[in-house]
Formats: structure tokens, sequence, C-alpha cells
């Protein structure tokens, strides 16, 4: 079939796990604010500024692509700062048809100018607040959770781990550890995850994304993780074609499509970082075939100048997949939502559901 065009998957309602709010600044937010508080930028023409994010990040290292993020995190170090950044994220995400988003952070990246922990907390959440309700009242509702990121290469991840429990009934539904995957293992912060599994918390690890599969065993058999950010390399132990019928799951694979384990896929990212050569070779695909728990996910839209609905247009034009298999993948990603199971479920019977049953037709 031919595919969708990103016009039109706009209006789908979409679900998004894995997007990080210093990844997703508008251009013309970074310029104005940088002027405010005397950071220099490459340049300071918004279009160029955004061009230049994308070709920065296109470096096919994720240690390069992350050098980017000093650009960003620097506009984001006062609570005006993290206000408006937060409330700009809620409205474009729903303006691209995003029904429901995690959006995650790491608050010590924000303290440089005096903030503390809380106040970046409490900033960002109300920010999220005015930007969900404005797009309400257009007529674009989104529902918006915080996930707290530590640093893998830092020592903070309990307080972090901490501050995510301190703040579960106040917008914070999960945490995360992100950052320079080779060197620094999952476990250096299993202090951390044993506390969360204690607090019956949830969190999910950015593994298998730069490492592969010994990060991706630690983050489940060690750390506990709900979820794997990107595990794309989740296709080391995989052996075989669909086509040729000689598909083999090693234990690990196998385990992870057992017990339904998400996958935050990101495809434009791991192309960017050299995670995956292509859209059209990105295991993806084979993931998909496989009946893995694949979901979809910008991970950065300013560095990888993408949205949710082009990373669906993407996979719809490389693999010729139509609206079953978008809902499927809203599906699996509401499914997914660290928001309890009730609430999960009034989002995909009354939002997801009725919408694709209109564009399936
Ligand atoms: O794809 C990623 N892999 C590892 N770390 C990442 C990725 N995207 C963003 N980050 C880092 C850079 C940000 O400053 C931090 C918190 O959002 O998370
Ligand atoms: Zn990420």
């Amino acid at each position: 079939m031919a595919a969708i065009a990103l016009t039109d998957i706009v209006p789908a309602p979409k679900a998004l796990l894995h997007d990080h709010l210093d990844g997703g600044l508008r251009p013309a937010t970074i310029v104005e604010l940088a002027a405010a508080v005397g950071h220099e930028l490459p340049t300071t023409d918004p279009a160029a500024l955004g061009e230049w994010f994308v070709a920065a990040a296109d470096s096919g290292s994720l240690e390069r692509y992350l050098e980017t993020f000093a650009h960003t995190v620097a506009v984001m170090q006062t609570v005006e700062g993290l206000h408006r950044v937060a409330k700009e994220c809620a409205l474009d995400l729903a303006a691209d048809g995003v029904v429901y988003a995690e959006v995650r952070y790491a608050p010590e990246q924000h303290l440089e100018r005096g903030l503390t922990l809380d106040e970046v907390v409490d900033a960002v959440n109300a920010g999220f607040a005015a930007g969900a309700a404005e797009a309400a009242a257009q007529g674009t509702p989104i529902r918006v959770g915080v996930l707290l990121t530590a640093m893998r290469h830092a020592a903070r991840s309990q307080e972090i781990a901490e501050l995510s429990v301190r703040y579960r009934d106040a917008g914070v539904v999960g945490f995360d550890i992100a950052g320079a995957e080779a060197g620094f293992p999952p476990t250096r912060h299993l202090d951390a995850f044993e506390y969360l599994q204690r607090e019956n918390f949830h969190f999910t690890i950015h593994a298998g994304e730069a490492f592969g599969l010994p990060s991706i065993w630690q983050a489940i058999q060690w750390c506990g993780a709900d979820r794997l950010g990107h595990g794309v390399r989740l296709v080391d132990d995989i052996t075989g074609t669909v086509a040729g019928g000689d598909v083999v799951l090693g234990r690990l694979a196998a385990y992870v499509r057992d017990k339904r384990i998400p996958l935050e896929l990101c495809p434009s990212s791991n192309i960017q970082t050299g995670a995956a050569p292509s859209i059209a070779e990105h295991p993806i695909g084979l993931l998909h075939d496989l009946r893995f728990r694949v979901t979809v996910n910008t991970d950065n839209r300013l560095m990888s100048g993408t949205s949710m609905s082009r990373e669906m247009a993407l996979l719809s034009e490389a693999f010729g997949w139509g609206w079953a298999e978008l809902q499927w993948l809203t599906i699996n990603a509401m499914k997914s939502a660290f928001i309890p199971y009730d609430e999960r479920l009034a989002i995909i019977n009354d939002v997801i559901k009725p919408g694709y049953a209109k564009l399936l037709g």
C-alpha cells in the first residue's frame, strides 16, 4: 500500500514514551533565551540554528551527538527558561497529535545558576501544566508525564531516584539514566534501581544504543528495568531472517519478547549516532515482524529535526506500514506507559481506538 503522508498522520492520536525535554527546544526560543542569559550560540538565525543542530548531531557517534546539548542545557538554568521550554514542549507535541507523552530530562544539569533540584522540577511541572491547559483550550488535549533522568557518568542517581519518588504524586511518573553508554554500565547505579524497586516505582534505562547486549542484559537482569530506552542492539541476539524462515532468538532476546518488555525505539536518532544504517535497514522492521513490544519515539526532536508524525511517516514509507501498524505501535506505547493501568486503558479506549477506527475506515 502507498505510504501514509505526514500531514495525514498529524491528526491521528499518538503516544510518545521517549522524548528529551532538552532535546526538543524551538530554535527561536534558544536564540531568545541565550540572548537573555548571555550564552554564545553557533548562529543566532533560528532557521540556521535548527540546521546546525541536525548537522552537528549527525556525527555517527553518541558522544559527539551529546555535545550539542551544551547549547540547550545552557538556556535551561532559570525558572523562566525551564517553564517556557516545558510549556512549548507540551504545545508542540499536542499540535503534532500526541495525546500522551512521557518527557524526560536530568534535573542535575540545571543547577548552574543556583536553582535547587526541587525548584527545577517545580518550574518544569508548571510549564507542562500551562502548556497542557493551553493545548486543551485549543482542542488538542495532551497528558504529559515526567521522567527524571540521572546522568550515567555522574554520581547523583540515588538523589535523583529519591527526588522522583518524592514527586510521584506531582507529575513525575518514572526514572531513567542517560548519557554516554560505553564505559558506564547501568550496574554503577544499582543502589538507585534497588531503591526504586522497593518503592514500587517505575523506571526505564537507556541501553543497547551505543553498546550491545551486555548493557541490555544488565539493565533487565541486574537493574530490573521496566522498559529499554532504545534496546535496538537486541538484534545482535537474533539470527536468520523472517523471509528465510530461519529466525532464532538467543536467550536474552527471547526473554525480552516473552516478558513483553517494551522497546523505546528511536529510528532517526539511531541513524545519527550510528546505531542503525538507515530507516529501511533499521531493526525495527525485524522486531515488528517478530512481534516484540515495539514503540516508536522521537528521542530529540531538535537534534533529529523530527516529530512523532515524521518518524511514523518514515516508517510507513520504508516498511509499507499502514494505519493498522500505526495503531499497533500507538497501543503498544500506551500499554507500556508508566501511569496507572486504568488511566492507560481510558486513553486507549476513549481516544486511540476511536481515532484509528475513523482512519481504518
Ligand atoms: O539517545 C540518547 N542516549 C543517551 N543519552 C541521551 C540521549 N539523548 C539525550 N541524552 C542525554 C542528553 C541530555 O542532556 C540528557 C537528559 O535529557 O540525556
Ligand atoms: Zn534518549
